[in-house]
């Protein structure tokens, strides 16, 4: 569904991702693992097209999207929830979902966002800024579903989320992927969580992917050596 294929991008002459390649199948979720600065970012965000890598293939449900923009990218099939969760703190929550239905050419949030995030149906009318950390991470995966991508990329969701909201995250992923089929391919630094959530298991160590392995059979400790300086 999601197939990565030597990808390198840079920041002018600082090269980052130096030829980075995976592949995840319908309904897979995978977590990337890395310590602060390691590429996580920058891969998400060149699968996105926000900074366009200067080599490599991107494909998605078989669609070439390598040199799409954004908005195509989302319009082909692929969300993305960033860093820091980026709602529309002016705007309310309900206004911050519909931005995410534009692509689809609908007005009206389908009521099965809400079935999932129940708190967003209470606070709909709330503005975004007003929500509790763990609410705006619940709208901001809200809003990236709305565009009903195949696959959906999440930057370090756990960031400042505390450890019950973490669980419920794992929980709520899980069952998208189950009722939805989506992949999901997820960055994060709390090896509990990516355990919890993941199938698969990929570590970056300056720009490379230097570990794959499935939930089953990751050792836990040498991801760990990976995560700690
Ligand atoms: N806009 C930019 N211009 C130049 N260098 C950048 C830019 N953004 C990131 N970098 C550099 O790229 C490298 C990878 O950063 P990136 O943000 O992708 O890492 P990360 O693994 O996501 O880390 P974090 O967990 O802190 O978000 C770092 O060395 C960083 O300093």
């Amino acid at each position: 569904m999601l197939d990565v294929t030597e990808l390198r991008t840079a920041y002018g002459e600082s090269e980052i991702l130096h030829g980075a390649g995976f592949s995840i199948p319908k309904g897979e979720i995978v977590a990337i693992m890395g310590r602060n600065g390691m590429g996580k970012t920058t891969l998400m965000k060149s699968l996105m097209g926000i900074v366009p890598p200067k080599s490599g293939r991107i494909m998605v449900d078989g669609l070439d999207m390598t040199q799409m923009p954004s908005h195509k990218r989302v319009a082909g099939g692929i969300a993305y929830v960033p860093q820091g969760r980026m709602i529309f703190s002016a705007m309310t929550v309900e206004e911050n979902i519909r931005t995410g239905l534009t692509v689809t050419g609908r007005r009206e949030i389908p009521e099965n966002l809400y079935e999932l995030f129940p708190v967003l149906k209470e606070m709909r009318h709330r503005r975004g800024g007003n929500l509790s950390g763990g609410q705006q991470q619940q709208l901001a995966i809200a809003r990236a579903l709305a565009s009903n991508p195949k696959v959906l990329l999440l930057d370090e969701p756990t960031e400042g989320i505390q450890p019950s909201i973490i669980r419920e995250m794992a929980r709520v992923l899980r069952r998208i992927r189950d009722e939805r089929g989506l992949t999901i391919f997820v960055s994060e630094q709390v090896l509990s969580f990516a355990l919890d959530v993941a199938d698969r298991i990929l570590v970056i160590e300056n720009g490379d992917i230097v570990h794959d392995a499935p939930r089953a059979s990751v050792d836990e400790e040498k991801v760990s050596r990976f995560l700690s300086i």
